[in-house]
This record gives structure tokens, sequence and C-alpha cells, in this order.
């Protein structure tokens, strides 16, 4: 509104002047028009030999056959806009009005203008700015999209470059922006818009995957605010690409969590999911079923068939192990040749049919590394949460307990942790 009023202004306070000529032989000025067109004194412009010294030379055309037209009654008298010089060549625009009358007796033209240089000037001002606007936000690298309730109002180049919306596409063609987040987001998302324009927050950051049209998923970050758009309340988003970032972290923490020769969880991992793991089994009282199997004889392999042999044989029991396993429970590598199974609501009886599953399994097939074969078997101890008091390191030392009965017993075997075991030594 503020704009649109000192727009107005700029009209209603416009300078304007009148001129009286015939043939462009200037006949009557006022001062105005004569300061108009940089002449100090009125007296000064009636010297001049042609009105249209003033006028760009490019108009004189046009302008010598409306004159005559409106002269001979061809045609109204016009209003119109025209480009002209002042005394000094600088353009002035000024909008004209023209209007046959009599001087003297005789048929004369007289020129109502209005200088229009400011409107025009600001008018330019307001193009380049809206140009300058629209080259920055075009080549800004982030993606910025306005919407309202996720139906798109404006996105600029990065954004659908960032989608793979067509650069020529309409938004109103591109439908519901919500459609191109992952579902998995779909709650917060629409949770969080509601804050943002109830005013509850200012600000929003997020972190969602996103589905480019070409159907691959994309990672991108996510700063909100409420606009205005059209003098409606709207969502103003910034988007960053952080895909390569996401994969980059991603990798990290596979690399943080995961054991390097097998890729099964390592132990600092094991040991939080055994940490919740314990804490779940107590909070519901249910079971939890823990397992270590410890390759037997792992030494001999290394010594018979060298490290690298070894190592082949370490990733195929684990390959073994976890395939088995299934999403049965959780397994990881415990140590160098000692690995954990952790399985919730496995009780007793199912723990020793899991271990004794994965040992046959283990011993029934030798494992290939090149042309040797060789016969693999593990041993397998077994312990159960037993007591609210009990911690994490006492169920794993409890099924330490039962695999060194296991190694005792003459290795390959199952073994269950019982209480009779709780002063043994551990291997
Ligand atoms: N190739 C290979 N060997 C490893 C790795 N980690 C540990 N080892 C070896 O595993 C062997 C374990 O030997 P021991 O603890 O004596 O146990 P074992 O020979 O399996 O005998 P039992 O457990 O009593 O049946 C050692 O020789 C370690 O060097 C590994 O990542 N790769």
């Amino acid at each position: 509104m503020k704009d649109k009023n000192a727009h107005d202004e700029l009209y209603i306070n416009a300078p304007h002047g009148i001129v009286i000529h015939r043939d462009f032989k200037v006949l009557y000025v006022d001062d105005n028009y004569a300061q108009l067109f940089g002449f100090e004194k009125k007296e000064d412009m009636l010297k001049i030999g042609s009105l249209l010294e003033l006028i760009d030379p490019s108009e004189w055309d046009r302008s010598t056959r409306t004159y005559q037209a409106v002269m001979s009654g061809e045609k109204p008298p016009t209003v119109h806009s025209s480009r002209n010089l002042n005394k000094n060549k600088q353009e002035i625009n000024v909008l004209v009005v023209d209007h046959v009358i009599e001087w003297q007796g005789q048929p004369a033209m007289q020129v109502t203008i209005v200088d229009l240089s400011q409107q025009v000037k600001a008018q330019k001002q307001i193009r380049d700015s809206e140009r300058r606007y629209r080259e920055l936000v075009d080549g800004s690298i982030q993606g910025i999209l306005v919407h309202q309730n996720f139906t798109p109002l404006f996105a600029n180049n990065s954004l659908r470059e960032m989608f793979g919306l067509p650069l020529s596409a309409k938004l109103s063609e591109v439908g519901d922006m919500m459609g191109y987040i992952d579902p998995q987001h779909w709650k917060e998302i629409g949770e969080k818009h509601q804050q943002l324009m109830a005013g509850e927050q200012k600000q929003i950051k997020s972190e969602y995957k996103v589905t480019h049209v070409d159907g691959s998923s994309i990672w991108v970050n996510l700063l909100s605010s409420i606009c205005f758009w059209e003098g409606k309340p709207a969502a103003l988003a910034t988007v960053v690409d952080m895909t390569e970032q996401k994969r980059l972290q991603q990798a990290l923490e596979y690399k943080a969590n995961h054991d390097g020769l097998t890729g099964l969880l390592n132990r600092n991992s094991m040991s939080e999911i055994l940490e919740s793991a314990v804490q779940t089994a107590k909070d519901e009282t249910s079971d939890l079923c823990c397992i270590l199997a410890d390759i037997d004889e792992f030494k001999k392999i290394n010594d018979c068939y060298g490290h690298h042999a070894g190592d082949k044989v370490l990733k195929i029991f684990s390959q073994r192990c976890s395939d088995s396993l299934l999403k049965q429970g959780s397994v990881g590598r415990w140590g160098g040749e000692e690995f954990i199974f952790l399985m919730q609501q496995v009780d007793q009886i199912e723990g020793v049919f899991i271990a004794e599953r994965l040992r046959r399994l283990i011993a029934s097939e030798p494992i290939v590394v090149g042309d040797i074969s060789i016969s693999v078997s593990a041993s397998f101890g077994i312990a159960l949460l037993n007591s609210p008091q009990q911690t994490a390191e006492d169920l794993v030392a409890n099924a330490d307990r039962a695999l060194y009965k296991a190694k005792r017993k003459g290795r390959n075997c199952t073994m269950l942790f019982n209480e009779e075991d709780q002063h043994s030594l551990t291997i």
C-alpha cells in the first residue's frame, strides 16, 4: 500500500506545462514548459525555430503526421507518451495531451505536457531491482521455495534442479510438494508446518529425504519461515542439497559401528545394543538371550593356512551366522574369533535351538578358501537375563562362562549357563 501511494503521488505532483504552436513554431509557452525543457525564461524558448528541436529525431515523422492529421480533423486530438530532448539534448519522458484551439484567429495546437521522467526513472529502478532480485534468486545455489500448505507458489532454478523439475514446468503442474518428501517425514513435517504458520515457531530447521523426479533419493536441509505472498501468509523455505554430506555421515557412522573385516556390528555398537536390550527386558519383564560363539582352534587355522585364509574363514563364518539368524536378533564381532548374538523375547529353549542350528550349520559345510577346504567348528555359550539386578556385563560374563564349559567339554558343542557356573573361571 505504501508503495502504491508513493507511486500515485509521483503522478499527482508531476510538473506540467503548456505550449501553443502552429507547424511547430512556438506561439505561446508558459514558464513550466520552458523550464521543463531547460530554458531559464519562456522568452528564450519563444526564440527557437521549431519545436521539433525538442523532440527526438526518431519521432519527428510521427509527430509531424500526427500534427497534420489532428489539425485537418482526420484524427481526434490524442493523449500519448513521447520521448523529448531538453535544450541540453538530455532525454525527458512526457505525457502529451493535444488540443486544437484558435490562436489569434487561426487554428493552432495547444499541447499540455506532463513530465514523466521521474515515473519512468522509478519504473526503471523497479524493473532493475526486480531483475537483480531475479538474478540473485535464480543464481543462488540454495533452493528457494514458497508454498501454501505445500502447494508451490514459487521455486527458483536451484530448487527445480534439486528435485528434477523441468525449469519450464508450470508450478501448477508440479503438484503437492509433500509428494516428493519421503513418507517417513510426513507426520513431522505436517506438525512443524502447523507450528510455523500458527506463529509458535519463528524458524524451523529440518532434514528430509526427498525423491527426485528420476526416482533417486536425495537428502535436503530445510530452513522455513513465514512470508507473505500476494497478501497471504505462506512458508518460505531455503533448501540445501546435503546428499553427499549425508552419504559421508552415513559412511562414517557405518565405519564407527561395524567391524571392518566381517561387516558385523562391532563390540562398541553391540555394547550399546546390549545396554538398551537389558533395560527393555527389565522394563517389560521379557526374555533376553545372549549367545557367545568362539571358533574352535582358530589359531591352528591361521598357522596351517595363513592369516589371509583365517580372515576369509572369519568372513564366511560371520556371513553364515547373520544369514541364519536373519532378523531374530543382533549379531556382532565381540573379539578376534569370538561373536555375540543377542535376542529379545527368546527363552532358554529357543536360545539353545538357535545356537545348535548355528553350530550345525558351521560344522556341516567346510569353508572353501581358494582351492583349500577348511573344516571349521565353533563352541557356543548361552545365558539368559535372570534377575532385575543383573547388568549387561553380568549377562555377557555368564554367556562366557557357558562358552568356557563348551570348550572344556571338547568344543563344537553348546552349553547353557546355570547358577553352579557362577564362580567358574572364564576363558
Ligand atoms: N586371521 C585372523 N586371525 C585372528 C584375528 N583376530 C584374532 N586372530 C587369531 O585368533 C587366534 C585365537 O587363538 P586362541 O585364543 O588361542 O584360540 P583358538 O586357537 O581358537 O583355540 P580355542 O578357542 O581354545 O578353541 C589367535 O591366533 C589370533 O591371532 C583376525 O582378525 N584374523
